[in-house]
């Protein structure tokens, strides 16, 4: 067994029946970082049971959280009494590194305690994640910033967070849920423009005006906050995680299954299900489920004009970023060809190289872009050895080992868990074949 755990997928098997999405991952960072800010306690329900969110549990829990498990899916945490200089110790530095939503524990502790610390946070290596738009927006707000670069610690401090106007430099969602976090409990009015506005941000914002705070524009890009003096406990509901959704979807095409994923609020998903139907891939919205019937092909469309279709990412509303490693996956077995244009991270297409050795027929035509030529199913993709580089596109080779002929083995699938619950078991449910070991 490797520290990292892998999967033995026996490919060629069809999935079938129903599926219950997990709790939206994302959406459980912010909640999780958003508990700091109340004395009083919060109660989480729908929380996804996977490595990332259970780290952040930990790290508020060695802050001194009171953290009740009332189920694998729900805690309460009553942040009462927190130990800030738990901020500096070698336990909270180590595990703040390891997830990317540990930098959303900053503008809480900052708007409580006036200082926070931070090691550069961990998540996907993705490409570069840059933290402008949390320094800089922290910064306009009253709060200074030192970095020491041999331990690569961030510490903050702040006499008081001052409202202000802030035009972020880019759409960054956590940057967006940090400085949000900030204003609730900042001394007067903080306007955010370009804010970040998908449905876990706005899912953050309405918990937070239960708690109390004083939120304009929610959805919108224009964010309007009083600051208030203190916020009260609440009770919050995770959505269903809308990337476990589409990779689902994408799952389904491939593997030809007849699959039915239940209660997706489907009101929540955007762009998604189109995205997967211009794809080609047909499903049917049933009240607030959608069933995705078995497939032997699906064709790609093409634009109005004839143009050869491309996908790309963008800022919610626009396609999420997140689900572009399996839009291309799926991609291998339509008729047809698309072109992938990842424009938002720069280093998540190289894992298409084990996907070419499986058969699959991909030209990637630099570190953002890759063309796919889709197979029609005319020869199946055949299993490999590989190892998972970043939670997407772990799934996506998956998908790629579920839907080929032959063995595949999976390893470094830790990445994997960071973000889907008992991926192996809930999939050997519906029929398909993957050991852990
Ligand atoms: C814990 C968490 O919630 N992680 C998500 C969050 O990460 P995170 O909040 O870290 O990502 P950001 O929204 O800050 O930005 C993501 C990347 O896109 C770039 N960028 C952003 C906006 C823009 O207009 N142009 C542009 O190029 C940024 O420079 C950055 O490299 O949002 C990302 C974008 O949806 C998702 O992939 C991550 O899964
Ligand atoms: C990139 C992702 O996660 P993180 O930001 O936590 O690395 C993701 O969820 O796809």
């Amino acid at each position: 067994m490797t520290n990292n755990g892998t999967f033995i997928v026996e490919g060629g098997h069809k999935l079938s029946g129903e599926i219950i999405p997990q709790g939206a991952k994302n959406e459980a960072l912010q909640i999780i970082s958003a508990t700091l800010l109340t004395a009083e306690p919060v109660l989480i329900e729908n929380l996804p049971d996977i490595l990332d969110i259970n780290k952040i549990i930990d790290l508020v829990d060695g802050l001194g959280a009171k953290v009740e498990r009332l189920s694998r899916e729900s805690v309460r945490i009553t942040a009462k009494d927190i130990d800030i200089d738990y901020v500096l110790s070698e336990d909270y530095v180590r595990d703040a590194q390891k997830i990317r939503g540990s930098v959303m524990l900053i503008a809480p502790l900052l708007g409580r305690y006036g200082r926070a610390s931070l090691p550069k946070p961990g998540g996907d290596k993705i490409g570069r994640r840059r933290l402008d738009t949390h320094l800089l927006g922290l910064q306009a707000m009253g709060a200074d910033f030192q970095y020491d670069p041999s331990r690569h610690i961030y510490t903050f401090n702040t006499d008081g967070l001052v409202g202000t106007y802030l035009h972020m430099e880019e759409i960054s969602v956590t940057g967006t849920a940090n400085v949000v976090m900030a204003a609730v409990l900042a001394k007067g009015e903080t306007t955010i423009y370009n804010a970040a506005c998908e449905p876990y941000l706005q899912q953050l914002c309405k918990m937070l005006v239960r708690m109390g705070a004083k939120i304009e524009g929610i959805g919108s890009n224009l964010l309007k906050i009083q600051g208030v003096e203190t916020l009260n406990g609440t009770e919050h509901r995770m959505l269903p995680d809308m990337i476990e959704i589409g990779s689902f979807i994408g799952m389904a095409a491939m593997t030809g299954s007849d699959l039915t994923i239940k209660d997706v609020r489907l009101d929540q998903l955007g762009l998604i299900p189109g995205t997967f139907q211009r794809l080609g891939i047909k499903m049917n919205f049933v009240n607030d489920d959608i069933h995705i019937p078995a497939q032997d092909h699906y064709e790609i469309g093409s634009f109005i004009e004839g143009g050869l279709m491309t996908l790309y990412d963008a800022p919610w509303p626009g396609f999420t970023p997140d689900l572009m490693s399996i839009a291309l996956v799926t991609a291998i077995q339509a008729r047809g060809s698309v072109l992938i244009h990842q424009k938002m991270f720069e280093s998540r297409l190289f894992f298409v190289d084990k996907l070419i050795d499986m058969g699959a027929q991909i030209i990637l035509c630099d570190p953002h872009r890759a063309t796919v030529i889709g197979l029609d199913k005319r020869a199946p993709l055949r299993g490999i050895s590989m190892s998972s580089p970043d939670i997407r596109a772990g799934v996506s080779l998956l998908i790629a080992a579920m839907s080929a002929e032959g063995t595949s083995r999976i390893d470094n699938i830790h990445q994997i868990d960071r973000g889907y619950q008992r991926i192996d078991e809930r999939l050997n449910a519906l029929g398909a074949s993957i050991i852990r070991e």
